[in-house]
C-alpha cells in the first residue's frame, strides 16, 4: 500500500512527523506500506512554483492514500489567486475526486472540562459531519473580482451542486448512519438560497431508498446555535462543502480542541486522503507546541476507510485514549493537574503506548 505523506505548511510538518512515526511502528510491526513524500501549498509553491505541481500530482494518482499536515500561511496571501497554498489543496481534492469529507466529533472522557460546553451537554458526543467537498461555492464557476457596469469593484463567487454530486454524498450519508444511530440531519439555507433548496429536495427524496434513517433538516444558522446548545442531538450531519466547513470547526470545540478533530476525504473507492480538520496555525508554527493528535487520528481513519483494517485503527485510537488517560496534553487540552508536553512528545507518547 502506498501512502503518500503531504507535510504542507506552518504546523504541518510538526504534526505529520508525529503520524509518520505512528506509520512506522504499525510497517515495522508487518503492515505492508510503502512511504513517500511530496509538497503540497506553499512548500510546493516554493519548490517548483505551484502548490499543486506535476511531481506532487504524479505520486498522488498512484498513491492508495494520502496524508496531510495543513496548507496556508500568510507569506501566500499576496501570490496571485491560482498560485495560493488553499488552491493546491482545493486541486488536489478535485483531480482526485475526493468528494466525501468524513469529520467526527468525538468527545473523549478525559477532555470533558477542555470542552466549551458544560459536561452533562456533552459527554458521550460522537457526531459524524459529512461534509461535501468538490462542489458548492468552492468550485463554482464564474468567480472572481471584477469591475462591475457602474465602475465598482465587486467580488463574485457562484454556490453551484449538480443533482449527481448532491445524490452521490447523500448515499455516503444515509449509508453512514445506517451504521450508527440512524438519524441524518440535512443542513442548508433553503429559505434563501436555491442550490440548497435543490439540495434538501434531493435529500427528501432519496430518504426512500433508506427507510431504515430518520431524515431531518435544519438551516445553518439554526444548526450552528444547536450545536452548542444540544450538540447530542445529531448523530449524522450532511452538508455542503462551506457549510460543513464551518460546522466543523465549530463542532471541534465541543471536543477540546480543533486540534482533535481528524478527517477522511474519500473518493468512490474508498481512496482517500487523510488531514486534520484544522489548518496551518502559523501562529504556532516552529515552536513544537501544535496538538497532532488529529492527524495521528486522521492516520487510524486512514486504516479503517482505505485499508479496511478494523484491528489497527483500534490500535492507533486505543493509543490516544491511552495517552489522555495518562494525562498528557498539548497546550491546546491543557488544564491544571494534567501533564503539558510538547507536540514531538506527544507523538512519542502515542508510539510508546502502541
Ligand atoms: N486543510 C488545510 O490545509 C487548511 C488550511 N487552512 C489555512 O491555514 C492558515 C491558518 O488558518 P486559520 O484560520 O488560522 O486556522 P487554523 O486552523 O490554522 O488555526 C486556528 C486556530 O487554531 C489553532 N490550532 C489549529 N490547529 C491546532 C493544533 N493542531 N494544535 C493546537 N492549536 C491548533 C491555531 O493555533 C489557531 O489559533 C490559513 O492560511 C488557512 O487558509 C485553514 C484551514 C484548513
Ligand atoms: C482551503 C480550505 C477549504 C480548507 C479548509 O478550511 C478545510 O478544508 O477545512
Ligand atoms: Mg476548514
Amino acid at each position: 500500500m502506498k501512502v503518500l505523506i503531504l507535510p504542507g505548511d506552518g504546523i504541518g510538518p510538526e504534526i505529520v512527523a508525529q503520524a509518520k512515526k505512528v506509520l512506522t511502528v504499525l510497517k515495522n510491526d508487518g503492515l505492508d506500506l510503502e512511504l513517500q513524500e511530496a509538497p503540497l501549498g506553499g512548500a510546493a509553491y516554493d519548490q517548483y512554483g505551484s502548490p499543486y505541481p506535476e511531481f506532487t500530482q504524479k505520486l498522488a494518482r498512484e498513491a492508495d492514500a494520502i496524508l496531510l499536515g495543513a496548507v496556508g500561511g500568510p507569506q501566500y496571501d499576496t501570490l496571485d489567486r491560482p498560485l495560493r497554498p488553499e488552491r493546491g489543496l482545493l486541486a488536489i481534492r478535485k483531480d482526485l475526486n475526493l468528494f466525501a469529507n468524513l469529520r467526527p466529533a468525538i468527545l473523549y472522557p478525559e477532555l470533558a472540562n477542555a470542552s466549551t460546553l458544560k459536561p452533562e451537554v456533552v459527554s458521550g458526543l460522537d457526531i459524524l459531519i459529512v461534509r461535501e467537498l468538490t462542489g458548492d461555492i468552492y468550485f463554482g464557476q464564474p468567480r472572481g473580482i471584477r469591475v462591475n457596469e457602474a465602475g465598482e469593484r465587486e467580488g463574485f463567487n457562484t454556490m453551484l451542486y449538480a443533482e449527481s454530486e448532491i445524490r452521490r454524498i447523500g448515499h455516503v450519508a444515509f449509508q453512514a448512519a445506517q451504521k450508527r444511530g440512524k438519524k441524518l440531519c440535512s443542513v442548508d439555507k433553503a429559505n434563501v438560497l436555491e442550490t440548497t433548496e435543490f439540495w434538501k429536495e434531493i435529500m427528501t427524496d432519496m430518504a426512500k431508498e433508506y427507510p431504515d434513517v430518520e431524515l431531518s433538516h435544519m438551516l445553518v444558522d439554526n444548526a450552528a446555535m444547536q450545536l452548542v446548545k444540544a450538540p447530542k442531538q445529531f448523530d449524522v450531519i450532511v452538508t455542503g462543502n462551506i457549510f460543513g466547513d464551518i460546522l466543523s470547526d465549530e463542532a471541534s470545540m465541543l471536543t477540546g480542541s480543533i486540534g482533535m478533530l481528524p478527517s477522511a476525504s474519500l473518493d468512490a473507492n474508498n481512496k482517500g486522503l487523510y488531514e486534520p480538520s484544522h489548518g496551518s496555525a502559523p501562529d504556532i508554527a516552529g515552536k513544537d507546541i501544535a496538538n497532532p493528535l488529529a492527524t495521528i487520528l486522521s492516520v487510524a481513519m486512514m486504516l479503517r476507510y482505505t485499508f479496511n483494517n478494523e484491528a489497527a485503527a483500534l490500535r492507533v485510537e486505543n493509543a490516544v485514549k491511552k495517552v489522555l488517560a495518562q494525562g498528557l496534553r498539548t497546550g491546546d487540552i491543557f488544564e491544571a493537574g494534567t501533564t503539558r508536553v510538547s507536540c514531538s512528545a506527544m507523538g512519542d507518547a502515542v508510539v510508546a503506548a502502541l
